[in-house]
């Protein structure tokens, strides 16, 4: 099955936009789970999280750098395993912003898609087509180019007048285009930029986004939706990791992250509603 049917059936079963992000950050992880060091500790807590959230999530985003600097690698395997066991329909973006030249990204596509198992993965396209190409050789996973990033800083580059156009209209354009082979790819889109959110969705039609800025770094979600909505399909991945992961660091914390994660699917919905 491609991605992007996943992802259809994802939203169409959950009736949910909400992506759930995990980044683990040792030193906010309730003490009652073990030394926060342990690698095991990370997987102790991602699985509670990813348990009590499941029933409002279409999608689940785990960012590799965070499993990384914990030396949590195999645990982040163990992770991805049980979401598709636990929870299978929901589908697992991997969120490593690669990019290299062809024969690198072909090493970190295997990482990706054969060593974690994920459905999708984030890529970083400033290297261009053939750094991306050996992300499209498994025609079931999908791929998101970063095109307007959800940080401020992100105007300095992806702003920039290139010929008429600004560079993150240039990447949507051809990630909608050409580059697009076999129907892989979606795009980036911060909920922190809704303008800019409206004028991709407006160059793209359909193609899902994934739309990290809601929770802590305070994107609107009534402004997000409007601006980047699909037509035929909810057309957004709306990513919130700490809002959710953090919110509360006592022996509730698997409950209060439900809460939130209701809580912010619910007001999705809403704002889809309008
Ligand atoms: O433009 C981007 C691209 C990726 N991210 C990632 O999304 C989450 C956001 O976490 P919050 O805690 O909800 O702010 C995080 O993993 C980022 O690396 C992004 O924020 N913006």
């Amino acid at each position: 099955m491609s991605f992007v049917l996943s992802l259809r059936k994802a939203w169409e079963g959950s009736q949910s936009m909400l992506c759930v992000g995990l980044d683990p950050d040792p030193a906010k992880i309730p003490a009652s789970l073990g030394e926060p060091d342990d690698p095991d500790t990370v997987l102790r807590f991602c699985r509670g999280i990813v348990d009590a959230t499941a029933p409002f999530a279409c999608t689940f985003k785990p960012q590799i750098a965070y499993f990384a600097a914990a030396r949590a690698e195999g645990q982040l395997e163990a992770l991805i395993h049980h979401v598709h066991r636990a929870h299978p329909g929901i589908p697992v973006v991997l969120d490593g912003k690669r990019g290299d030249i062809g024969a690198t990204a072909e090493r970190y596509a295997i990482e990706a898609f054969e060593r974690y198992q994920a459905d999708a993965v984030t890529v970083n396209p400033y290297m261009g087509f053939d750094s991306i190409e050996p992300w499209l050789a498994g025609r079931d996973r999908g791929v998101f180019l970063l095109c307007r990033t959800s940080n401020p800083g992100g105007s300095d580059l992806q702003a920039l007048d290139v010929g008429g156009e600004r560079l993150f209209e240039r990447v949507a354009r051809l990630a909608a285009g050409h580059w697009n082979t076999n129907g892989q790819l979606g795009l980036v889109v911060g909920a922190t930029f809704p303008e800019e959110l409206a004028r991709v969705r407006a160059l793209v039609g359909e193609m899902p986004l994934l739309v990290p800025g809601i929770g802590a770094q305070g994107g609107d979600i009534d402004a997000t939706v409007a601006a980047g909505a699909g037509r035929a399909t909810p057309g957004m991945l709306v990513n919130s990791s700490r809002a959710i992961l953090y919110a509360s660091k006592g022996p509730d914390w698997a409950e209060a992250a439900a809460r939130v994660a209701r809580e912010t699917r619910d007001a999705l919905r809403r704002a889809a509603a309008r």
